[in-house]
């Protein structure tokens, strides 16, 4: 049996933290606070913390083969150079929709960089419904859409295999998954491979491990569920400390520990009182099972 052990190990009281990645190179934990439009890089091993500030509330970061890392802000698919904290738009979507920004964002395996919007929120998942589309940005820097409709954009991967696109739209409480042709960028086929249960709530951030299994972060749910694309079922439930658990990916040596990013914003007093690590950063070890690295957006 394995002991799994859950420790906050960084408490950086996040509005919402989001978009945890490891970056091997820098031995870092790369993730974002939506609302704070923060950008932060923190290495366990030093407990040195740095931190970006934007002009708009940042949804996303990735790394970058150039040097450097992507980020979603606003509307904005934007390049940020850490040395001098610049950040320049690469592209921007949904200009005709004001009340839009991008939500949850990740580097494809040929290096596009996917990312879906939603309309802002005024209470956490309380906002005008269908205003959102998912996109990606190719390394040439041109744009696609994917598809619109969609209220809150939220967790995606790709399959061990590159043939599947898992994607949540967070308010359909599914986990979907579409046919993936990576020499394209293509995606068809859409299905559900799991409907979220009532306890579990929200369902947000995602990855894939390197069993090919999902793990997803549930908003409100407290926990990470680990799930079998193939067969639709459930595998294992590790609950957290703090309900608005919002997303999760590996890293630290040989990507064998998981880190957990959660939300302050939407507690009352009592809840914050009862949770006084929501929005810190979680670590879980003992899972038995490591993830992947992430994948470098190539532009
Ligand atoms: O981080 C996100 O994905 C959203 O921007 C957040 O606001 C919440 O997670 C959402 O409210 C839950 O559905
Ligand atoms: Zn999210």
């Amino acid at each position: 049996m394995s002991s799994i052990k859950i420790e906050c190990v960084l408490p950086e009281n996040c509005r919402c933290g989001e978009s945890p990645v490891w970056e091997e190179a820098s031995n870092s934990l790369l993730f974002v606070d939506i609302p704070a439009r923060k950008i932060c890089r923190w290495n366990p091993l030093t407990n040195q913390l740095q931190r970006v500030t934007a002009d708009a509330p940042v949804s996303s970061v990735a790394l970058r083969q150039s040097g450097g890392y992507v980020a979603t802000i606003g509307t904005k698919f934007c390049a940020l150079n850490w040395e001098d904290q610049s950040i320049v738009a690469l592209a921007t979507v949904d200009k005709d929709k004001k009340n839009n920004r991008f939500n949850d964002g990740k580097v494809d395996p040929a290096g596009r960089y996917f990312a879906g919007t939603m309309a802002e929120e005024t209470a956490p998942a309380v906002l005008e419904r269908h205003q959102g589309s998912l996109y990606s940005l190719f390394p040439d820097h041109h744009l696609k859409k994917y598809f619109d409709q969609v209220d809150i954009s939220n967790g995606l991967d790709w399959s061990l295999d590159h043939k599947i696109f898992y994607y949540i739209d967070s308010l359909s409480y599914s986990v979907d998954a579409f046919d993936y042709d990576l020499q394209t960028g293509q995606i068809s086929n859409r299905r559900s491979v799991y409907k979220l249960e009532k306890e579990e709530q929200i369902p947000d951030g995602m990855c894939i491990d390197a069993e090919g299994k999902l793990w997803v972060a549930c908003y409100n749910g407290g926990r990470v569920i680990r799930l079998d694309p193939e067969t639709g079922k459930r595998l294992q439930t590790v609950k957290l400390p703090v309900d608005k658990t919002t997303s999760c990916c590996f890293g630290g040596k040989d990507y064998s520990e998981m880190y957990v990013t959660c939300a302050r914003d939407g507690l009352d007093s009592e809840n914050l009182l009862r949770q006084p690590e929501a929005g810190g950063i979680f670590k879980i070890t003992g899972l038995g099972v490591k993830g992947i690295a992430p994948y470098p957006y190539a532009g």
